[in-house]
């Protein structure tokens, strides 16, 4: 169901940048599940270029129970851009929640004004998919915009005005990249790489997928592709303790 936008995202990379893969740790870049209903596969990409450090996609095919997409594009430190963050979800025909964003780093008026006023036309165009649906694991103030498309919708939405939201907000990130100016002082390159730590670490804790990975590929699993992969530079909570 989300092929199509893995498509077009690696497509459209390939075009654009420099990309070296950038090593996923072993066992977690494609495992497969006999576990549920439906056989289930879980397959992730991780790719780098001197623009982005870390660029990540999971694809997870469980058949007509599950279709997923999920991507965080993180920049290099040396640029205070926001990330793209993707999370496409299915679950079913009944079920299908869209989340994408220019996750901003910093929620000063001046970072808005910069990165993400012009995300707003956009939004504007696709008002039928800002449908401003309540959080309730993570928090709408804290790395997202006020122009995320966030909706839940139908199969024939997705594959039309969900792909062309996704090629619209895409060009528009590849536009903000390309214009953006490298910080030029360490103190401003170190901010730039602790918010991004500290997005990491905020996704760990609150990510709602940890239990469907563990349901289709087990707890262990689970914490090692959270903690070892998704969000990597987070600290997971036992060993920050000691
Ligand atoms: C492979 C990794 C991965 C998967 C499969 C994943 C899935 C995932 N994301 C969800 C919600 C969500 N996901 C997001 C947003 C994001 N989530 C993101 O990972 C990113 C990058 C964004 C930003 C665009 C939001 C806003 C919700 C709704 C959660 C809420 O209500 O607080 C849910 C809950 C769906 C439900 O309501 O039943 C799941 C299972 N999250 C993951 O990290």
């Amino acid at each position: 169901m989300y092929r199509p936008f893995l498509e077009h995202l690696e497509t459209s990379l390939k075009e654009r940048f420099e990309l070296q893969p950038r090593a996923i740790p072993e066992g977690l870049e494609c495992q497969l599940s006999e576990r549920g209903r439906n056989p289930a596969s879980i397959q992730s990409w991780c790719y780098q270029s001197p623009e982005l450090r870390k660029i990540r996609y999971t694809y997870i095919d469980g058949g007509k129970g599950a279709q997923i997409f999920n991507g965080v594009l993180y920049p290099n430190h040396c640029y205070d851009v926001p990330l793209l963050g993707i999370d496409f979800l299915s679950f079913g025909k009944v079920k299908n929640l869209i989340v994408l964003d220019f996750q901003p780093l910093f929620q000063d008026e001046a970072y808005e004004a910069k990165y993400l006023m012009p995300l707003k036309e956009l939004r504007d165009n696709y008002a039928e998919l800002a449908q401003g649906l309540e959080m309730k694991f993570y928090d709408a103030n804290q790395y997202f915009s006020k122009y995320l498309l966030f909706a839940k919708t139908d199969t024939e939405t997705v594959s039309t005005r969900v792909l062309a939201a996704f090629k619209d907000y895409l060009d528009l990130y590849w536009r903000i990249l390309a214009d953006a100016e490298p910080l030029t002082t360490d103190v401003e390159v170190a901010r730039v790489k602790q918010a991004q730590i500290d997005y990491d670490q905020y996704s760990a804790e609150r990510d709602p997928a940890h239990g469907l990975f563990t349901s289709y590929f087990g707890s262990e699993w689970a914490d090692r592709f959270l903690y070892e992969f998704l969000f990597e530079d987070a600290v997971p909570l036992a060993v920050q303790a000691h």
